[in-house]
């Protein structure tokens, strides 16, 4: 099939290349010249473990052609079916913010005026139930002067990869979720995601409606926060009582009905989409009068980490005017993404007693230092120099580099380690302190 992608983000990016390595042809749609030109260029526009071999092999002048960039929304008319890949981000009220998606969706509509035949729409964005039915479906129909149903399809099939393993995860997924109002729509959904279904050794196909795909991608995502949230809760227990939280959930996920995943109690969860979709089906559910106490549980508890983290640090130094190196950036290992790290509370409070931060992480110092471009931040060039002279070090990232740290702590003045993320390796003559154990 011939499919366009409209957004080449962390999303876009992947599904496009992955859809052009499972045989279909893709055209990626952004208006980032750019991030265009990179993927043109056989070069992914993120750091994804496998995506450049992936775009090298399927974009850009050494390429086999299937895919191709363009801020040209024209393209898709070549096109069976678009995905929409826009961010979804969260207003100040944790609320969503579809303006982009509207602006994405009626630039969509505005082309495909010019197209005969029947289209498909599918969202890939998270958003709130409804939200396809109610605003994107319209905004894209109005603009194509078409009816729905009859000459446009608009479906919504939620993504679950994670960021760090996003290539691995699309193409080896638990479920594929197609979410149609219609037959024809879902028809070509199908279509579209056969090659991945019999390449992934038939995955289940949950076939349902649009508003109920939307709420299982925040059904999956608020059970995950949730359950890291009660891991730490109890975490935070057991750091009371002298019990590594660590051996306790290894022996509670043993049971089937709980699970051995995601329960790495420490700083919380951080990135582009727990905390945005989590705030953002608060919101929703408030607006339609029910109080999600588990969720607002969950965000809680989160909120509550690093500031543990800042006072587990303070039994051991007063940080004003002193050296405290910051192991890691990224919100989680395998990503150069620095949205809602847990880095930025605990900079936030490192700074705030007077501390000089000197920070380190592998791939994500250049965003962070985009993210905030004024913060006082000294960047390191490796773990060890950051470690150089520093009376205390905090660990934010679980990156694999960390745990194999040995010498380089005797470069501290003061070897205390704050590790929230339980990597390094306590050493002889080193304060050590976990958040959980
Ligand atoms: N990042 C993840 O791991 C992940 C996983 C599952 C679902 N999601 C959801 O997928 C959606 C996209 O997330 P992302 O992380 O890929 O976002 P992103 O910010 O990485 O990428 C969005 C891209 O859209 C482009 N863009 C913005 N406006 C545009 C327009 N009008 N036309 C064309 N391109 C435009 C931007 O230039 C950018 O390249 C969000 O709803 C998110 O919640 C994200
Ligand atoms: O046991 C764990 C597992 C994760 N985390 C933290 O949780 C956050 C999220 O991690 P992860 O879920 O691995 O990465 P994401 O890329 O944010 O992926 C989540 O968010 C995506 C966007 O919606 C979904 O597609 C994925 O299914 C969902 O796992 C990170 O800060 C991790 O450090 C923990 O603290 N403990």
């Amino acid at each position: 099939m011939y499919l366009s992608v409209i957004g080449s983000g962390y999303v876009g990016t992947t599904i496009a290349v992955c859809f052009a390595e499972l045989g279909h042809d893709v055209v990626n749609v952004d208006i980032d010249q750019e991030t265009v030109e990179t993927l043109n260029g056989g070069e992914a526009p993120i750091h994804e473990d496998g995506l450049a071999d992936l775009v090298a092999e399927h974009a850009g002048p050494n390429g086999t052609g299937r895919l191709r960039a363009t801020t040209d929304y024209e393209a898709i008319l070549e096109t069976e079916a678009t995905f929409l890949c826009l961010p979804t981000p969260q207003r100040d009220d944790g609320s969503i913010d579809l303006s982009i998606m509207r602006a994405g969706a009626a630039s969509l509509g505005e082309t495909l005026a010019a197209k005969d035949d029947r289209h498909t729409v599918i969202v890939k964005s998270t958003v709130i139930p409804r939200s396809t039915t109610d605003t994107i479906a319209p905004t894209v129909a109005d603009a194509a002067g078409k009816t729905i149903g009859a000459d446009l399809g608009v479906g919504m099939n939620p993504e679950f990869l994670r960021e760090g393993s996003a290539v691995r995860d699309f193409l080896n997924p638990d479920k594929v979720v197609l979410g149609a109002d219609d037959e024809q729509t879902r028809d070509v959904m199908a279509a579209v995601f056969e090659p991945l279904v019999e390449r992934a050794g038939n995955p289940a196909v949950v076939e349902t409606d649009t508003k109920t795909a939307e709420m299982i991608k925040y059904a999956n995502n608020g059970f995950l926060a949730t359950k890291i949230s009660l891991i730490n809760d109890i975490g935070n227990v057991c750091k009371e009582f002298g019990i590594d939280a660590y051996e306790v959930a290894d022996a509670i996920g043993l049971d089937d009905r709980i699970g051995e995943q995601f329960l790495r109690s420490g700083l919380g969860w951080g990135g582009s989409c727990f905390p945005k979709d989590t705030n953002a089906i608060i919101a929703a559910a408030k607006a339609e009068g029910y109080d999600p106490t588990m969720l607002e549980a969950a965000v809680e508890v989160n909120e509550h980490q690093p500031k543990r983290l800042l006072e587990l640090l303070d039994a051991h130094v007063d940080v004003a005017g002193k050296r405290v190196a910051v192991l890691g950036l990224a919100f989680k290992p395998g990503t150069d993404d620095v949205r809602n790290s847990r880095a930025v509370p605990v900079i936030e409070r490192l700074a705030a007693r007077g501390a000089e931060i000197v920070a380190y992480d592998p791939v994500a110092m250049e965003n962070m230092r985009a993210l905030d471009p004024d913060a006082d931040i000294a960047y390191a060039d490796s773990a060890a120099d950051a470690l150089d002279r520093a009376n205390a070090c905090v660990v934010v990232t679980d990156w694999d580099a960390f745990a194999t740290l040995d010498e380089e702590f005797e470069r501290m003045a003061e070897q205390v380690v704050v590790d929230g993320r339980r990597v390094v390796e306590p050493r002889r003559g080193m304060t050590y302190e976990g958040l959980t154990w």
